[in-house]
């Protein structure tokens, strides 16, 4: 598939059906991995895509904006009954950061990738959707035809469970660098202005054979309902994926919905990271920059007046609901801009926050901590993608972080960052975990 640039377009025909089964990830039983996916348990939404209908790329970083609000232009035709709650029908993502050195590994997942997938199916209440996109040229509602009757004809009924049995994991990644990181953001942070960075780490794990992709997603939304899991497979079949908690931004016309998620404890800790004056003023850095970044973008704005405790299965966060009316005209672009990245993966400032790293962090975050999801005329959901992983054959890079404020210790970070690696750890062996 050719890719496209923002502005010229083919503009895509589609059709739409209900399906007999229950569950998108079961099509993988009859259509292969999926190229994408997308649930969240707790609002019961999950969509699954195959093939690739049509591309949209960024190159460069002034490419960002264009190229993710053209997602958001109806180029549609569609055939009989037209979907009013399907999510996207666009699905991607892009890089945390539009500069800086790029790791071999994530070169085919690009800057920024969106694609409109051949096939889509989606989950609405109980109820399960097919729709079929092809371009306009000669021949596409025929084509849009007869991959509704493939996918009819062929999806399987049940619910998809994990099928193989746990297998033992060997993971590696360097403890005395990254809490020379931290011992060195508490430094920057003691003598200058610096108030909060967010820093990564990589852990590279081996399985005994391939992952199972479709194994992996279904552990990921077994053991993280409060979570979007997520999975982008980039044209040369490396799969990014995970389980994050955190969403971006939801847009639906012009209300917003969007978060602070911040300040981490274990399983249980509830009343001690409610009362750690760390976590809170960690936690108010992205609420106040939050707020700051929607007023040029919101008519109003309206937050929780107190953050509340999300507990995960293996970590807990402090979280603030935000909420807006955006101004007239203002799109899912515009949002991204001011709001990525918050305090949440960057820090505060943010600039200065942004050098530290650059300087400092020495790891190619690739898609983790970017904005991913789905975007649609006039709708959109992105998540941070955090708590995720490059997955490719047998091999896979999970990456985690935690924020850094006046008091953080290298060895709590460190053990911060263990914690939110479980989940992944847990979907892709689902068995033991051998440090070396
Ligand atoms: C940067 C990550 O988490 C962010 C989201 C929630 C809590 C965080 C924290 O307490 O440090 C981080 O800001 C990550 O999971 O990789």
């Amino acid at each position: 598939m050719t890719p496209l640039s923002p502005a010229e377009g083919p503009h895509w025909v589609a059709g739409m059906m209900l399906l007999a089964g229950v569950d998108p990830l079961a099509g993988a039983g009859s259509l292969g991995v999926p190229s994408l996916y997308w649930e969240r348990p707790v609002d019961r939404e999950a969509a699954a895509g195959w093939g690739e209908a049509g591309v949209r790329e960024a190159h460069v970083a002034t490419e960002l904006p264009s190229v993710l609000g053209a997602l958001g232009h109806d180029s549609v035709r569609w055939l009989g009954p037209v979907p009013t709650r399907m999510p996207g029908p666009w699905f991607g993502g892009m890089r945390f950061s539009p500069t800086g050195q790029v790791d071999g590994a994530w070169r085919s997942h690009g800057l920024a990738r969106w694609t409109l997938p051949e096939v889509l199916v989606w989950r609405e209440d109980n109820a399960l959707y097919v729709a079929a996109f092809a371009t306009e040229a000669q021949g596409g509602e025929d084509t849009v035809r007869s991959r509704l009757e493939r996918v009819r004809a062929s999806f399987p009924e049940g619910y998809r469970h994990a099928q193989g049995a746990p297998v033992a994991l060997r993971t590696s990644s360097s403890r005395r660098d990254f809490e020379a990181l931290v011992d060195r953001a508490v430094e920057a942070i003691s003598t200058g202005p610096l108030h909060k960075v967010v820093l990564a780490r990589a852990m590279d794990a081996e399985g005994p054979e391939p992952f199972d992709v479709v194994d992996v997603l279904a552990r990921l939304r077994e053991q993280n309902p409060r979570c979007a899991t997520f999975l982008f497979r980039a044209p040369d079949g490396t799969g990014f994926l995970g389980a994050t908690p955190e969403t971006l931004c939801r847009v639906d016309g012009r209300v917003l919905e969007t978060e602070a998620l911040a300040g981490s404890a274990a399983p249980g800790a509830e009343v001690a990271l409610d009362a750690s004056d760390k976590d809170q003023r960690e936690h108010a850095a992205v609420v106040r920059y939050i707020l700051q970044a929607l007023q040029p973008v919101a008519a109003s704005v309206s937050a929780d007046a107190q953050p509340s405790v999300l507990a995960l299965k293996n970590v807990m966060h402090l979280r603030t609901g935000i909420r807006a009316r955006l101004g007239e005209g203002v799109d899912t672009a515009q949002v991204v801009t001011a709001l990525h990245p918050t305090p949440a993966v960057g820090g505060a400032p943010r600039e200065l926050a942004l050098s530290f790293l650059v300087e400092h962090e020495a790891l190619d975050r690739g898609w983790y901590a970017g904005p991913v999801g789905w975007v649609g005329p006039g709708r959109a959901h992105l998540v941070v993608a955090l708590r995720s992983a490059l997955v490719r054959g047998a091999h896979a890079r999970l990456f985690v972080g935690a924020g850094v404020v006046a008091g953080s210790s290298a060895e709590s970070e460190w053990r911060e960052t263990e914690m939110k690696s479980l989940a992944m750890l847990r979907a892709l062996g689902g068995g033991d975990v051998v440090r070396r």
